[in-house]
């Protein structure tokens, strides 16, 4: 069986490939010409890469033509919500025309792949304290232009998969991390400043946002561990989120991580860390996901943080 990966080179990519490859599947991934390799180097004998610019729509046909994937796990985004007001332009083409590209090929050259789209929880937006845990069937009220961008790609998906039947699944996942997070994500940046604070390469200071949002974290391990149990198991055309059901706030992720220090650190807001909008609340429900599948986040809130930390004491040895 063959598997394309867009955006390998990735936080979620590359854990990805370490999880398809484990299970003997031919991996290929694409790439842009100035991805770093660093994630995945550790895999290079075992899996193909593919040098692609899923803006460049007869490069993405090229592509597909010669890899004809079974399996398309779609991560390829511009997905880190701040950037997305400073270059909203730049964010809707990136994360809505690329899909465009890859879901025409996939139509142009009759290919029977499964499609897993990676949607994303930001796309419910504005939530109700009643509304929490969320369904999929919930409103979608979008505060960031990065939101626009995947409600156009989650409806993308549904609509190549209602007039071509297109055999595509679409995953609302909720937030994920763990060992190589990008360091603009909010655990891994906390984690990344605490383990420069103990190399004493800062000041003991920690620069945070807004502390008061509440979040749903499942664990990346867990995460592409559904991606590739929801290529078997779900519907075409269907949404489903992928989720802990846990809440945690912003402060309880400073907390936690704080308690794996001997350090002795103080907490200053940051106000360019802060938003024009941001979502107050988001926690999912996957119990949609859960009959469709069997799966159940397993790993459990406070390890994937000691190993977030430990990732960067390693990074910065
Ligand atoms: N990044 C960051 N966020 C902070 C900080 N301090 C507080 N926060 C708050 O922490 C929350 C999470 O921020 P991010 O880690 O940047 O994630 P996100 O905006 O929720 O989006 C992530 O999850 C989505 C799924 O819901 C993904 O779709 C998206 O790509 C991203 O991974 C937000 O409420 C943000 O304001 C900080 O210093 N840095």
């Amino acid at each position: 069986m063959k598997a394309l990966i867009t955006g390998i080179t990735g936080f979620v990519g590359s854990h990805l490939a370490e999880h398809l490859l484990g299970e003997g599947i031919e991996v290929t991934g694409t790439m842009r010409s100035h991805s770093s390799l660093r994630h995945i180097r550790h895999l290079l004998p075992d899996m193909c890469l593919y040098e692609c610019e899923l803006m460049d729509a007869q490069a993405v046909e090229r592509m597909m033509a010669d890899i004809r994937p079974d399996l398309i796990f779609h991560l390829a985004a511009q997905s880190f919500v701040p950037l997305s007001w400073e270059s909203p332009a730049e964010t809707m083409t990136n994360n809505i025309v690329g899909q465009v590209h890859l879901l025409e090929a996939v139509r142009k050259l009759g290919l029977a792949s499964k499609v897993l789209i990676a949607c994303s929880s930001e796309e419910y937006g504005h939530v109700e304290e009643d509304e929490v845990p969320v369904k999929e069937t919930n409103p979608l009220r979008p505060i960031s232009p990065y939101a626009v961008s995947k409600i156009a790609q989650d409806y993308l998906g549904y609509q190549y998969f209602k007039t071509y039947g297109q055999h595509i699944i679409r995953t609302r996942t909720f937030n994920h991390h763990g060992p190589r997070r990008g360091e603009q994500f909010v655990s891994s940046n906390f984690a990344k400043q605490i383990a420069e604070i103990e190399k004493g390469l800062k000041p003991p200071v920690l620069y945070v946002g807004n502390v008061d949002a509440k979040r749903d974290f499942t664990d990346v391990r867990d995460v592409v561990r559904a991606y590739r149990m929801a290529m078997d198991n779900c519907e075409a055309g269907e949404i489903y989120n992928i989720a802990s059901g846990q809440c945690h706030e912003i402060r309880e992720v400073i907390r936690i991580l704080l308690s794996y220090s001997t350090v002795d650190i103080t907490i200053e807001e940051d106000k360019t860390r802060l938003r024009p909008s941001d979502v107050k609340v988001l926690v999912g429900d996957y119990s949609k996901f859960y009959e469709q599948t069997g799966w159940k986040p397993e790993i459990p809130f406070e390890q994937t943080m000691k190993d977030l930390l430990n990732y960067w004491r390693n990074e910065l040895a």
